[in-house]
């Protein structure tokens, strides 16, 4: 069984998550349904904050909300006592919302607004995250306008192919994100930070992908960054009170994948710090990370209901559920992969193989190809697996198909954190039309 968590068949042969039977949920809440499974988020949460303290680091280990941002998870990672990466006035907004505390509020983003950077500094966010030029400049306005001293890392790009999926590389040479470290644009960024007194470089960052399985890409990384902090100390005197190396740990989505446990990632960034910072005899900076998905991806089920089917004699069933890529649009986009069981029969034996087809007017709308089950039916309840990063955050309106609710449970009890959309709140941003087409 591919089970995680607290994820187990209960005696009707049910799935239940955090002790809570998944097809009661299906009734109460409808389907397509989002659960999470809340103390598998507080244990990835404790594992990572866990392995600094014990090798006595100074850290703070941040959630990427891009991959999940609700009001209700923004406040569990709060209880968690975790710091918080926002990419966006939105993700932001929602963490304000949440009573998220703004100094543990790190603000990314590639493109951010003036808006938005205003924003950050009016709600007094620990620090903003510069991607180029542009920004620099905005930001040393803003601030300068506001006479603050606003405390920025630098987002470099070291320049590292870490083995994922292209459209997740982040920190390879051509991307759009961050200073180039090789190049000599992470060197004119800092330059021009250090010469603003309206700015307070805290120190570097960079992020070198997502679902990643080894420990080399953030080691590589590691060590192109201290380097260029040891010239730097050289050139400009500048010694980084914080070092933070992104996200970007893997999950285990099927059998295939093979991630490390969390502490292991963290354990090998920990050494390689300790060792570049011997190298050069640097002091030992605060090391940050920002995980998303290895925080909450693996704690989110997707449940479907089950309704038509289509057979194409010799070659495949099709198995079409009542969602697809408006609620998960992985497959679609990097041909992720997903282990799935029927939720209200979890016990029955396989007995064919079929492709589930999502219900989105678009052939690449299939969720999961070739997956071994019992006879479905419809009415059968179909639990995806691992849909909490990336899952309802990359949600949409497709077919105008309302997005679905999102449900946390916990020691036997469920609590609604997002309710349904209802086809009132499709149409209700949309103006009606005043032009009338002159007859005659
Ligand atoms: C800058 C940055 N930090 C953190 C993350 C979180 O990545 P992941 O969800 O893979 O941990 C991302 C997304 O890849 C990112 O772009
Ligand atoms: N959205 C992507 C990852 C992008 C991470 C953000 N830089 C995914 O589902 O895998």
């Amino acid at each position: 069984m591919f089970f995680h968590g607290t994820s187990r068949v209960n005696e009707k042969g049910h799935l239940e998550i955090g002790g809570v039977d998944v097809v009661t949920l299906a009734e109460q809440y409808g389907t397509p349904l989002y659960i999470y499974d809340v103390a598998l988020i507080r244990a990835r949460a404790r594992a990572f904050k866990e392995t600094f303290e014990k090798h006595g680091v100074k850290a703070q280990v941040a959630y990427a909300s891009k991959a999940f941002s609700t009001i209700a998870i923004v406040q569990l990672i709060e209880e968690e006592g975790l710091s918080l990466d926002v990419v966006s006035g939105g993700e932001l907004y929602t963490a304000l919302k949440a009573g998220f505390p703004p100094e543990r509020i790190h603000f990314h983003g590639n493109n951010k607004s003036r808006s938005e950077l205003e924003m950050a500094l009016d709600c007094g966010v620990g620090c903003i995250v510069v991607d180029n030029f542009y920004e620099l400049q905005l930001l040393e306005e803003l601030s300068r306008q506001r006479e603050t001293v606003t405390d920025i890392l630098l987002r470099v790009t070291p320049g590292i192919e870490a083995h994922t999926h292209d459209y997740i590389l982040t920190g390879q040479e051509d991307s759009k994100f961050g200073f180039d470290l090789n190049n000599g644009q992470a060197d004119e960024a800092l330059q021009q930070a250090m010469q603003s007194t309206s700015l307070h470089v805290l120190g570097i960052h960079c992020h070198i992908g997502s679902q990643i399985f080894e420990t080399t890409g953030f080691v590589l990384a590691a060590q192109k960054i201290f380097q260029k902090i040891a010239d730097w100390r050289e050139e400009y005197g500048f010694v980084p009170q914080i070092v933070n190396l992104g996200g970007g740990f893997g999950i285990r989505y099927t059998n295939e994948d093979d991630p490390l446990p969390a502490a292991q990632y963290v354990e090998q960034i920990i050494a390689e710090v300790k060792t570049q910072v011997e190298k050069f005899s640097l002091p030992m900076p605060e090391i940050w990370i920002e995980p998303g998905r290895s925080l909450v991806g693996d704690a989110g089920t997707t449940i479907y209901s089950i309704g038509s089917r289509k057979e194409v004699p010799n070659v495949r069933h099709y198995v079409a559920v009542d969602g697809g890529m408006s609620d998960n649009i992985r497959p679609a986009l990097y041909e992720a992969k997903y282990e799935a069981v029927l939720a209200n029969r979890v016990l029955d034996a396989n007995e064919e193989v079929v492709s589930i087809a999502g219900k989105c007017c678009e052939s690449g709308d299939m969720l999961i190809w070739d997956l071994p089950l019992p006879k479905a039916e419809a009415g059968d309840y179909l639990a995806v697996f691992c849909t909490g990063a990336y899952g309802y955050s990359m949600a949409n309106n497709y077919n105008r198909l309302p997005r679905p609710a999102v449900v946390f449970v916990e020691n036997g009890e469920a609590q609604l954190v997002v309710k349904r959309e209802t086809y009132e709140d499709l149409v209700r941003l949309d103006v009606p039309l005043k032009i009338k087409v002159k007859k005659g």
